[in-house]
């Protein structure tokens, strides 16, 4: 195939086949066009300084000299590449474990030979248009050349720690090596860590790509939409629904933390929802491994979902502060807001370590109870896991907590696998012979030992008790901080789940590799009192995704022993391996169907591909009365009501869609706007002196113009007067859940006074010039129900020009692209946007930080605001309702402040007329 180069020649699966019958996943090396980059690029390869030196040598050894420029691919040329085979002929979609290095690829998305008619190739992907951009780099929408299939690509910049830096001085530089080394090994870390996590909520990666200047991360493409989006556009939550969501980050949690792994970075913005209405978590950019034998020290996340022992600058030991954050998540979506806010940062801070939360009237006692014990301050008193996951809440309509989805394990004996051992890079731990030693010395220990007889002992123990155990054993863990040593080995818990991160990793590897190679799923951990059903239905015993046997069949252990020289290859990376999808059985999916819809389905319907696929199964599974769907929509409790019905006419469609909930709206603060409410990132010193001038800047313009509400509103749609009425001309009363008119107006006002429109624009509807010609916009399908912010039965070309209307009001520059407009808003210039040589308009450019850490109390964190560009820049689409004959709009973030960006969508949406 052109543009790709492979070390070994493509080897056939059979379909369905998964990898069975090879020794190891193929791995190609994706060349660079000639040799002279190749070394430079290995010489300068950040990965050097954290691999053996062989590894990088054979790495080097094996990339041969290429013609140049044979990276690019005229994807028109060739076409048929393109197009989708049937997939009777194709391989299994999971594709090899490929660890791909070298600049081909990369010339053709960097280089200078950029011609519009080229599209970008990297590996077997065929590169779209930018789907997200955050501190990290990239997200771009990719095509596999063979399959056809969606990806989504994460493009973030390589660096150079070592490289010479004559400018500055020697101080300065080993400074800014730290700095780079310690984002380089984030980077390999989050993909070494994506390939590995199988879990049905986890979003997973397929390939890795390693060049010159660049990873690229391949990772399935969640097309639901992001929870911000869906929030932004209706408010909180009914407790179920929002107990599904949150069941299945916390069996994403689960799995996590079982594997020593502690996301970190949980909020909102980090979880998508698929097509079929599931939720996806990403960005594992800030994730590590933890002990109980140590804490963790950097001081990471988001603010607003960041535990108060990190804004302390306390060590931790990982899990708690994942507990928070999702405490943190669970209150944005039954409350529609977050629970600590406040336009002054350090008062903000001061809340957040006070912990003192308000609930709504609207929240049940019991999901009060559960919030509470989440969001507790003293990490020691804070609810584990495993506590919250089996709250009444939780379980409430299902049979149980929610399936961890941990693969059945075995305790490891002497001899270790060394071809397992080889694959456990990207982590950190050194070369494969010193994880060998430190495996084989850990594994061998007494402590391991004695455990191990203890759990050969107990096996008739459910594991569930087990867990319970070593949550036990983590809550009342020594809070000392002690050095992580292997001689220091976990004598208190469970040795199969989180004992220590090289027995976690070994584990994840191994199940990667015999997943990899087929091997039969086989005894799921499904605990007795472990559940994804709602309790109408009858527990089957196993669930999606069926996980690998850890228990070694022959075949395994045959495959297990067999060492692959390529294997040389993937050490050098952090890749590993990719999964096919297993199909599932009709148990397996009524299962999982009844998990994630609340209802046993026909088993096809999840694999079913369709248009508007969520909104229709929600449409079809429930009959409201109209009455009900008002009421459901503004009010929201829990119990049994449904938080999504079904569209008995289209009016009551209408209703649901275009006026959901709309929870009480609060002041909009420009200073917010520098406040990022949930990227996460970092602010150095000077950054801090720069935020604390602008927040001075800021308050200033505050306190003379725009009055503060006491309310949150972090995520509250607002609401002005204009939106009021047409929601009531729908039908729908909302003046008693927003206030008076007053208030609306003076909502409209410190909202337009936030998004500095002049105070004329706001009543004053700019009539769209009729004899304007636009070119039409087809609309697009609906996707699912997550994006369509309100919808109208007016024409697509009204509702065309009514945007670019409003567009125009709100200065916010647009460029048209499939279906709706590519928008981009600056909040300090109005409209100061890049663009690209033939006018069009493109994503800005993403500003790489200087740490991800911020540093508390010494320096507050008060700017965790993207660095860089003030841009926010966000798609909006003009939507068709599948069967109805509505139309709607959505809008996709895709990088930005989300809190400008959650402004702005609210703005449009309120300037529409709909
Ligand atoms: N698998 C995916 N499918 C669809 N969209 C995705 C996917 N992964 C990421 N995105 C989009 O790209 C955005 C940025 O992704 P991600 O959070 O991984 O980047 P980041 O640079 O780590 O961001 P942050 O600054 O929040 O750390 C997401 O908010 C989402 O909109």
């Amino acid at each position: 195939m052109e543009g790709t180069y492979t070390s070994t020649p493509p080897r056939r699966r059979p379909v369905n086949a998964g990898y069975s019958g090879q020794p190891i996943p193929s791995i190609q090396v994706v060349q660079p066009p000639n040799a002279a980059q190749a070394s430079a690029s290995h010489r300068m390869n950040p990965i050097d300084s954290i691999m053996a030196p062989q590894r990088a040598k054979s790495l080097s050894r094996a990339i041969p000299k290429v013609p140049p420029h044979q990276g690019e691919l005229n994807v028109k040329r060739q076409a048929s590449l393109q197009a989708p085979a049937p997939r009777s002929q194709m391989g299994p979609r999971g594709g090899s474990l490929r660890v791909h290095t070298g600049a081909a690829a990369e010339s053709s998305l960097h280089g200078e030979r950029r011609r519009p008619e080229k599209r970008k190739i990297i590996g077997n992907y065929v590169l779209g248009k930018t789907i997200g951009a955050g501190s990290m780099g990239k997200v771009k929408v990719a095509h596999h050349m063979k399959d056809g299939e969606q990806y989504a690509i994460k493009i973030v910049p390589r660096l150079h720690p070592n490289a010479p830096r004559p400018n500055v001085s020697p101080q300065e530089a080993e400074k800014i090596a730290i700095t780079e080394r310690s984002k380089e090994i984030r980077t390999i870390r989050e993909a070494a860590l994506a390939t590995l996590l199988r879990h049905p909520y986890i979003c997973e990666a397929r390939d890795v790509y390693a060049t010159a200047n660049h990873y690229y991360m391949v990772f399935e493409f969640v097309d639901g939409g992001q929870m911000l989006d869906y929030i932004i556009s209706h408010g909180k939550l009914k407790e179920k629904q929002a107990r599904k969501f949150i069941r299945q980050i916390g069996s994403a949690l689960s799995y996590l933390h079982h594997n020593s792994i502690v996301h970190r970075d949980l909020k909102i913005e980090n979880i998508l929802i698929s097509k079929t209405g599931d939720i996806k978590i990403i960005d594992f950019g800030l994730s590590n491994l933890y002990s109980r034998q140590s804490r963790l020290k950097t001081f990471c996340g988001s603010l607003y979902f960041a535990a108060p022992e990190l804004l302390n600058a306390q060590p931790y030991i990982g899990p708690e502060v994942d507990i928070w954050s999702f405490g943190v998540v669970l209150y944005v979506l039954v409350c529609g807001k977050v629970p600590f806010d406040d336009q002054n940062m350090p008062a903000l801070h001061a809340k957040i370590k006070r912990g003192a939360v308000e609930y709504p009237t609207w929240i049940s006692t019991e999901c009060k109870s559960v919030l509470s014990s989440m969001l507790v301050t003293d990490p020691n008193k804070r609810a584990t896991l495993d506590e919250v996951l089996n709250h009444p809440w939780m379980v409430r309509g299902y049979d149980g907590p929610p399936c961890s989805y941990l693969p059945e394990r075995h305790i490891l004996t002497l001899p270790l696998d060394p071809t397992v051992v080889r694959e456990m890079s990207g982590f950190d731990f050194g070369p494969a012979d010193v994880i060998m030693r430190d495996l084989t010395r850990l594994v061998g220990s007494d402590a391991y030992q004695s455990l191990a007889k203890y759990d050969l002992y107990s096996s008739a123990t459910s594991p569930e008790k087990k867990r319970s155990f070593f949550e036990f054993k983590i809550r009342h863990a020594s809070h000392d901080i002690e050095n992580p040593t292997l001689s220091s080995t976990n004598t208190t818990h469970d040795v199969l789940d989180a004992y220590h991160p090289l027995i976690s990793i070994y584990y994840l590897v191994l199940e990667r590799r015999q997943h990899d190679r087929g091997v039969s799923w086989q005894n799921i951990h499904s605990p007795k009192n472990s559940s994804n059903t709602p309790s109408s239905s009858s527990p089957s015993g196993t669930g999606f995704p069926p996980m690998h046997s850890l228990h070694p069949t022959p075949e395994a252990k045959e495959i297990v022993t067999n060492s692959d020289p390529t294997s040389e290859l993937v050490r050098a990376t952090s890749k590993l391996t990719i999964s096919n999808p297993i199909p599932l059985s009709v148990g397996q999916q009524q299962q999982f169907s009844r998990e994630t819809t609340g209802s046993v389905t026909p088993p096809l319907e999840k694999t079913e591909k369709k248009s508007g696929g969520l909104f229709r199964r929600f449409s079809s599974r429930r009959k409201k009365s109209k009455q009900s769907l008002i009421s459901v929509s503004s009010t929201g409790t829990d119990g049994s009501n449904t938080e999504i019905p079904s569209p008995t006419s289209v009016a009551a469609q209408r209703i649901k869609i275009g006026s959901a909930s709309k929870p009480p709206v609060s002041a909009l603060n420009k200073y917010y706007k520098t406040a990022a409410i949930g990227r996460s990132t970092s602010v150095n010193e000077s950054q801090y002196r720069q935020a604390k001038m602008e927040r001075q800047r800021n308050e200033t313009q505050v306190n003379a113009s725009a009055p503060v509400t006491a309310n949150n509103n972090y995520l509250s749609p607002p609401t002005t007067n204009t939106r009021a009425q047409l929601l009531n001309s729908r039908g729908r009363s909302v003046g008693h859940m927003q206030g008076s008119e007053y208030a609306e107006k003076r909502r409209a006002r410190i909202l337009n006074e936030t998004m500095g429109i002049p105070a004329g624009a706001t009543s004053g509807i700019e009539q769209t010039k009729p004899e304007e010609k636009i070119e039409p916009i087809k609309p697009v399908f609906l996707k699912g129900l997550f994006s369509v912010s309100t919808t109208s039965t007016k024409s697509t070309e009204f509702i065309q020009r009514d945007l670019i209307r409003v567009l125009r009001l709100l200065n916010i520059k647009f460029s048209e692209i499939k279906g709706g407009y590519l928008c981009i808003y600056n909040e300090n210039s109005a409209v100061s946007s890049p663009s690209t040589k033939s006018g069009q308009l493109a994503p800005p450019d993403v500003t790489q930080e200087a740490s991800l850490d911020f540093i508390p109390d010494a320096a507050p964190v008060d700017d965790m605001s993207p660095r860089g560009s003030k841009d926010v820049c966000f798609e909006v689409y003009i939507v068709k309702i599948p069967i109805l004959s509505l139309r709607g709009v959505s809008f996709h973030r895709i990088s930005g402040d989300s809190w400008t960006y959650k402004n702005l969508a609210s703005l449009i949406l309120n300037k529409l007329r709909l």
